[in-house]
């Protein structure tokens, strides 16, 4: 998403990523979650009927459609410049547990603070992000900061989602929605450090929760006149959905609050494609928040003093 960040390293900020850099050395990371990864059949050209169902969530306003989504197989949606493959138990349901519970343990988590005209805006959900250097900039060049090296077995998923969808990727925001009451608003991911038409692939763990796409002018489509309905995918553990094409710019996403909702991670890989990308790694999406870590006992998040340095000990 688009959002103001801090340009500047603070001492607190660069102890974190040299404690980071030990920390995701491969000895500190298991690595046979990803092995296990079962990838969907499926060409991605074949294209499902939409079918109405009005009475799937009555929190959902009653233009909303959904996919008939074939189990195992890519769904590829290609309407309005909406241009989304659904790729159904991308990761089989023991690696995704099993890859949950180990990024829930290991990773720092943020709750993302940013100011907008003037107002703090708290982040409704937990974020962190890794990326790689793909621009050949020396560290003397970087004005802001050196992105947090991917932990390998992140690095490992998007190889495979790289092979699947042939794209690449180099860098990955994790998302945390620990209850119905986290979420994400209405939005697009076409900032210009991604370039045109950027290709966005973004997996689900644990618990399932809506995800609505609705074009920006779906109340009245400029080439048709008419209304264009909302698209609604109920994400579930280990399902992954690509967006490509013109979707960044002609519609926008969302995962809306809901009542009954369960811890769930997203996990997305994005391409940034401009020279200076890299340097906003660090900051984008994460900015001042609090850290985080995960306390398995309580199975809830705990906010860490700074003096952790954003490392597990
Ligand atoms: O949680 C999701 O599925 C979507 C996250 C998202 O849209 C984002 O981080 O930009
Ligand atoms: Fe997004």
């Amino acid at each position: 998403m688009k959002r103001s960040s801090d340009s500047t390293i603070s001492p607190r900020s660069s102890k974190r990523q040299a404690s980071l850099a030990a920390f995701l050395k491969p000895k500190n990371v298991p690595s046979p979650i990803i092995t296990k990864i079962h990838i969907s059949e499926g060409s991605g050209q074949e294209y499902k009927p939409i079918v109405l169902d009005d009475d799937e969530n009555p929190e959902l306003p009653k233009s909303i459609t959904t996919l008939d989504k074939g189990k195992g197989r890519a769904v590829d949606l290609c309407q309005n410049d909406l241009d989304l493959v659904y790729y159904k138990s991308f990761i089989d349901k023991s690696s995704s547990k099993e890859l949950m519970s180990f990024l829930l343990d290991n990773l720092p988590w943020y709750r993302v603070k940013y100011m907008v005209r003037g107002i703090n805006i708290n982040t409704p959900r937990y974020t962190t992000v890794f990326g790689k250097d793909s621009t050949d900039i020396p560290w003397s060049g970087y004005m802001k900061c050196r992105p947090r090296a991917i932990p390998e077995v992140l690095e490992r998923l998007m190889r495979k989602v790289e092979q699947v969808t042939s794209s690449q990727f180099n860098f990955c925001l994790v998302n945390y929605y620990s209850s119905g009451n986290d979420s994400i608003s209405y939005h697009s991911d076409s900032e210009s450090f991604l370039g045109p038409n950027p290709t966005i692939a973004s997996l689900t763990l644990g618990h399932p929760r809506d995800f609505l796409l609705r074009h920006i002018n779906y109340k009245n489509h400029p080439r048709t006149g008419n209304s264009v309905a909302v698209e609604k995918f109920v994400l579930q553990d280990g399902d992954m959905v690509v967006m490509k094409g013109k979707t960044q710019h002609e519609w926008e996403h969302s995962i809306p609050k809901r009542k009954s909702a369960k811890g769930r991670i997203n996990i997305t890989f994005r391409k940034g494609i401009v020279k200076y990308a890299t340097e906003n790694y660090y900051n984008y999406n994460v900015g001042k928040g609090n850290l985080h870590r995960w306390d398995r006992e309580k199975g809830e998040m705990k906010e860490v003093e700074v003096s952790d340095g954003g490392v597990k000990s």
